[in-house]
């Protein structure tokens, strides 16, 4: 064991670190000789006191396993043991490490567990190339907000919390005003420049339960879960200000700084409904903001009905 290539770890019936082999002492940077006959094996892995792998096998705690590790599984053939995923600290290597663990009992001739023995794999690479790759599909390249992908699924999602928790579901469109004419005098980089900033300033007035995300070109959507259409207009209005206040100069526009025009809209979901209803009822305010004058927020003027997004109707906020 002491050979292996794989960090291994045992230990015995009173939680102490029987044998802690050299891959296991590469891993952690830490020394057996330090850990050996000690319960400070978890301070190899965690900054905080919490059970390994291996403890929760001996003290049969078994049903911990799925507060405590991101992805666990039971054992392949039906083997007695835990497998599992997570984040470790690493606090004397100093770099936050993805390990896949393993944890086995040992039993004695009466069957009762004499020692653990838990071995490790370093899946850090592979991790973060999973999360890159996820992140490729759920971001947009240009400015780093959720892509329309994401947009949809997680509309589908709100959806379905805003029903089953009967709370209201609101939604922004968002477009950046006159943006053929700021290309054409800026150039397609400039325009591209000027797309990262509004989506920059757009995300920072958001709160952590909201999806910002690009819906399409110069076209931005939000999504408010639990908010009314009062709520909504609010932070349209704010995000709407925020975006004049940048004052990114628009050369040769009738308005000297680049503006958007924003459609909201708010459902009740009901079951059955669809909530592409509800980017139409925004879709439709949005264009209604545009007719009368850009650099302007519209909204459906009645609250509405359960399982509607409202009627738009010719009310314009601002
Ligand atoms: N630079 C840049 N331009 C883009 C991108 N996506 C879309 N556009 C441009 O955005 C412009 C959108 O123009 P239109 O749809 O005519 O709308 P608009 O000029 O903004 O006019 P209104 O929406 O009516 O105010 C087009 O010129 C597109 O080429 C992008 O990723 N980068």
């Amino acid at each position: 064991m002491e050979l292996l290539v794989i960090p291994v770890f045992v230990l015995d019936q009173q939680r102490r670190v029987l044998i802690w082999n050299r891959a296991c002492e590469r891993l952690t940077g830490v020394a057996a000789s330090e850990v050996i006959g000690t319960s400070d094996h978890w301070r190899c892995f965690y900054n905080r006191p919490r059970a390994t792998l291996a403890d929760l096998v001996l003290q049969g705690r078994t049903e911990e396993i799925r507060q405590l590790y991101d992805s666990a599984r039971p054992r392949p053939q039906q083997r007695e043991g835990l497998c599992a995923e997570n984040w470790c600290d690493m606090p004397r290597v100093g770099r936050r490490c993805y390990l896949a663990a393993d944890a086995s009992p040992i039993y004695d001739k009466e069957g009762r567990i004499v020692a653990v023995v838990e071995t490790m794999r370093d899946m850090t690479n592979e991790k973060k190339a999973q999360i890159a790759l996820e992140q490729l599909a759920t971001r947009d390249g240009l400015t780093g907000l959720a892509n329309r992908r994401c947009f949809d699924d997680t509309l589908r999602a709100e959806w379905q919390r805003a029903l089953r928790q009967q709370q209201p579901l609101s939604l922004l469109m968002v477009d950046v005003d006159n943006f053929k004419q700021y290309n054409d005098t800026h150039g397609h980089l400039g325009g591209d420049q000027c797309l990262q900033k509004v989506a920059a300033a757009l995300a920072s007035e958001m709160r952590a339960n909201d999806l910002v995300a690009r819906y399409g070109g110069e076209e931005f959507a939000v999504i408010l879960p639990n908010q009314a259409l009062k709520g909504a207009a609010i932070v349209a209005e704010r995000v709407r200000s925020r975006i004049e206040r940048l004052q990114l100069p628009n050369v040769g526009s009738a308005q000297p700084y680049v503006t958007v025009s924003i459609g909201a809209a708010t459902a009740l979901a009901a079951a059955g409904e669809e909530p592409q209803q509800l980017v139409a009822t925004a879709d439709a305010a949005l264009y209604r903001a545009k007719r009368l004058g850009r650099n302007r927020i519209s909204l459906p003027l009645q609250e509405p009905a359960r399982g509607t997004a409202g009627r738009e109707l010719d009310a314009t906020a601002q």
